[in-house]
């Protein structure tokens, strides 16, 4: 049953911050699958890629993922490479309507440079692997079933009302499901 609410889209989309929004308006749960993982691991996400490697950390991710969207309707905010597994996506799409925050690399850098917080960009040329990174990620974000511009111009909160109002007109059911 589609009963959660997931967003999804590159580091420095505003997941984090429009689902917590979003989970405040709506009286709804709200769950970050990082700050999920990095609690159950009781480390950091910087530390775990450190200590563990990535593909350890997307094993967590897959596993944390499938836990949370099986338990109650939530606004669940995804990492950005979450919805690059099949796996992922599969369960994601049985189990909720996907929302892409959709961002230019000039809004995503902006917001991303000065935090140490995202391992994948601790490399001698960050823009750069922002950049790479984007380009390959967007044709796949692409599958989501919802698109939300989320760019410079628009704030957390004019981006929260645009994801209502989208969500509203894809599948209203499920707004009710999660209140
Ligand atoms: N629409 C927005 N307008 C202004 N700042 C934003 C917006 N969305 C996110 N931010 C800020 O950008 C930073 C990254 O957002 P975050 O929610 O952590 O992104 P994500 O979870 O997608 O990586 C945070 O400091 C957040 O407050
Ligand atoms: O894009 C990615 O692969 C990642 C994004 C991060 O989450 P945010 O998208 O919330 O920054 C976090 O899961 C990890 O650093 C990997
Ligand atoms: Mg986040």
């Amino acid at each position: 049953m589609r009963r959660n609410i997931v967003l999804i889209g590159m580091m420095g989309a505003g997941k984090t911050a429009i689902g917590t929004e979003l989970a405040r308006r709506l009286s709804a749960p709200f769950i970050d699958i990082d700050a999920e993982i990095e609690r159950a691991a009781a480390m950091t996400i910087p530390e775990i890629f450190a200590r563990d490697g990535e593909p350890f950390f997307r094993a967590r991710e897959s596993e944390v993922l499938a836990r949370v969207l099986a338990g109650q309707p939530a606004i669940v905010s995804t990492g950005g490479g979450a919805w690059m597994r099949q796996e992922n996506r599969e369960r994601i799409s049985a189990q909720g309507v996907s929302v892409w925050l959709d961002c230019d690399l000039e809004t995503l850098w902006h917001r991303v440079k000065l935090r140490p917080t995202r391992p994948l960009l601790q490399t001698a040329d960050p823009r750069g692997t922002l950049e790479r990174l984007l380009n390959e990620r967007n044709p796949v974000y692409a599958l989501a079933d919802i698109r939300v511009p989320a760019t410079r111009g628009c704030s957390i909160d004019a981006t929260t009302t645009r994801v209502q109002e989208a969500i509203k007109a894809y599948d209203p059911e499920i707004l009710e499901k999660l209140s």
